[in-house]
C-alpha cells in the first residue's frame, strides 16, 4: 500500500447529518490512491451519513470535505466527471432498463465493465429489475469501477448477499485499488471487508472510535466486534 502519498480524499473535522442537526461529530479520514479504507460501525452510526457528505451528496455541516488537497465544492456531477465513483447503499439500477442499458448510461466501457464482471455477459439482455440482489450489486460494481475512478466511495456492499457473492465483490474492489483507485467502502460487517482492506476506522455514535491498519484490525476482530460493532460472536 503506498502510505506514502497524498490523500485523493480527506475528510477533516467533519461534522454531518440531517436539517442542521450533526449526527457525524468531528471525524477526520482520508483515502489515498491505491488503498482500501473500510468505515465499520454498528446501525445508525453515521457511516451512510459521512460517505455521502463525502460524496458531496449532502452539506456538511461544519469541518471540509477535501479533494487532491483543495476543498471540495463542486455538485455531484462535477465531482463524478473529476473521477468520485459512488455505489449507494439501496439499489440503484434502473430496473425497467436492460443490463446492457444500464452500463451504457455508466462512464466507463462497456467492454471494460464486462472484463470485470463476466458473469453479466448473459445477462446483458434481461431487465435489470429481474437480476437477484447479488447480480444488481456486480451490475452497479462493474458501472462503477469501468470508468477507472480516482477515487470509489461504497455503501454496504455485502448487504444481504451470499458470502460468495461478497467474496467476488471485495475481490474486484481490490483489483481496482491495486490499479489505482482509492476505495471507501462503508460495511457493517467487518470480516470481509477487512480481508480486502489496507486501512479501517470504527465509527460509534458519530465520532470515530477507532483506526489503524488492517492487519491489525484482523488480529483483533473478536475485541473489535464485541466492544465497537455490537456483535457478541462468542468465544
Ligand atoms: N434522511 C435522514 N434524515 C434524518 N435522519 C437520518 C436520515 N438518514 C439517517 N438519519 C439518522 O442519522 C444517524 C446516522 O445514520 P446513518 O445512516 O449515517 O448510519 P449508518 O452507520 O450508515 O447505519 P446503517 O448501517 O444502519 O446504515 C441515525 O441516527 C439515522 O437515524
Amino acid at each position: 500500500m503506498p502510505a506514502e502519498t497524498a490523500p485523493v480524499l480527506e475528510a477533516r473535522g467533519l461534522f454531518a447529518g440531517y436539517r442542521k442537526v450533526p449526527c457525524v461529530r468531528d471525524v477526520s479520514l482520508d483515502v489515498r490512491p491505491g488503498e482500501i479504507v473500510v468505515v465499520l460501525g454498528p446501525n445508525g452510526a453515521g457511516k451512510t451519513t459521512t460517505l455521502l457528505t463525502m460524496a458531496g451528496a449532502l452539506p456538511g455541516l461544519g469541518g471540509e470535505v477535501l479533494w487532491r488537497d483543495s476543498p471540495m465544492k463542486a455538485a455531484l456531477h462535477h465531482r463524478v466527471r473529476a473521477g468520485l465513483g459512488v455505489i449507494p447503499e439501496e439499489r440503484s439500477v434502473i430496473s425497467r432498463l436492460s443490463v446492457h442499458d444500464n452500463l451504457r448510461i455508466g462512464r466507463g466501457p462497456i467492454e471494460h465493465a464486462l472484463e470485470l464482471f463476466p458473469e453479466l455477459r448473459p445477462l446483458l439482455r434481461r431487465r435489470a429489475g429481474l437480476l437477484s440482489g447479488g447480480e444488481q450489486r456486480m451490475l452497479l460494481t462493474a458501472r462503477a469501477l469501468a470508468a477507472d475512478p480516482a477515487v470509489l466511495l461504497a455503501d454496504e456492499l455485502s448487504l444481504g448477499l451470499a458470502p460468495k457473492i461478497v467474496t467476488r465483490l471485495m475481490q474486484a474492489l481490490r483489483g481496482a485499488a491495486d490499479r489505482g483507485t482509492g476505495v471507501l467502502l462503508v460495511e457493517q460487517h467487518a470480516r470481509q471487508a477487512l480481508a480486502v482492506a489496507d486501512r479501517a476506522y470504527i465509527l460509534q455514535r458519530g465520532s470515530l472510535v477507532w483506526s489503524g491498519s488492517a492487519d491489525e484490525a484482523r488480529q483483533n476482530l473478536r475485541r473489535i466486534e464485541r466492544a465497537y460493532l455490537g456483535q457478541d460472536v462468542g468465544a
